[in-house]
């Protein structure tokens, strides 16, 4: 059976009016996104991957074009909460306490107080937190952060997890960490994921699909599509075929890249 498409964009267009003129951020951007995929935007500053995924979780609209999030306009998505948001930095609610973060979401959606108990546990146990629910953001390294937002985002269980640069912060062990225990979440939650990166190595060990972009104005100049075994480990990045996908993506970055700025 054909996976179902989570994101359909068609031919969408977004261009900022600004005191110097226009910004062309987004230029007739065809993607799909089906259930179950794990897809990074690549591509370097400016090329609008933070604007696609603000458009995708309706923070931005597009100028022209479509867009469908679970067979939903984005407005309809967002209000229904069908995506859970994870920032670059962890905006967590420092008087708050970890399980009281991972509540937020769930209190504003009023879910009942053994509901809220429930999932805080299942989704602090998902990443890795057990044991520390009651200690507040500033007890927690940067790293540990970052899981309770992911935490956070999951708690309402949207189908779609948007991710903008969320280890992008962190030093690369940790990265590399958070890498793996990201990829093991997405094979047993079974999440589609959109995640915003810089770094080739970590789109090319995250995603069935890499989607590399190019600015001025912001488009998708390539999407690659991976088959490396869902248990991967962080070890396939020395093989031939995972040099291969990174060579493509560098390539890729390469021709797109204007050098006149
Ligand atoms: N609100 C806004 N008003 C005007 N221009 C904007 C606005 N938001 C983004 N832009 C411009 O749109 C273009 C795309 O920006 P965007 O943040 O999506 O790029 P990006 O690929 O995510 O970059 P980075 O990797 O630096 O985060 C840039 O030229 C940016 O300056």
């Amino acid at each position: 059976m054909a996976a179902a498409s989570v994101i359909e964009a068609r031919e969408l267009s977004l261009t900022f009016e600004t005191a110097d003129g226009p910004v062309y951020a987004l230029s007739k951007v065809n993607l799909t996104v089906q259930d179950g995929d794990f897809v990074s935007f690549i591509g370097p500053s400016g090329c609008g991957k933070t604007t696609l995924l603000r458009v995708i979780a309706d923070l931005e609209q597009a100028s022209e074009g479509h867009i469908s999030v679970n067979g939903m306009k984005p407005d309809e998505a967002r209000r229904k909460r069908a995506y859970g948001y994870v920032f670059q930095a962890p905006a967590l609610y420092p008087w708050r306490t970890i399980e009281r973060n991972v509540a937020l979401p769930l209190e504003i959606m009023g879910f009942s107080a053994a509901e809220r108990a429930e999932r805080i546990a299942r989704n602090l146990d998902l990443v890795n937190l057990k044991g520390f629910e009651k200690k507040f953001p500033w007890q927690l390294s940067g790293g540990m952060q970052q899981r309770v937002s992911i935490a956070r985002a999951l708690a309402v269980d949207p189908k779609l997890l948007l991710m903008d640069e969320p280890f992008g912060a962190l030093d690369e062990i940790v990265r590399d960490k958070l890498n793996q225990q990201l990829l093991e979440l997405w094979g047993r939650t079974k999440k589609t994921v959109v995640f915003v990166t810089h770094s080739i190595p970590e789109a090319v060990f995250l995603s069935t699909h890499i989607v590399v972009m190019s600015p001025r104005p912001g488009r998708i100049i390539d999407v690659i599509e991976t088959k490396f075994p869902k248990d991967r480990t962080l070890d396939i990045r020395e093989t031939p075929e995972f040099l291969k996908v990174a060579h493509r993506v560098r390539e890729g970055l390469r021709q797109g890249h204007s050098y006149d700025d």
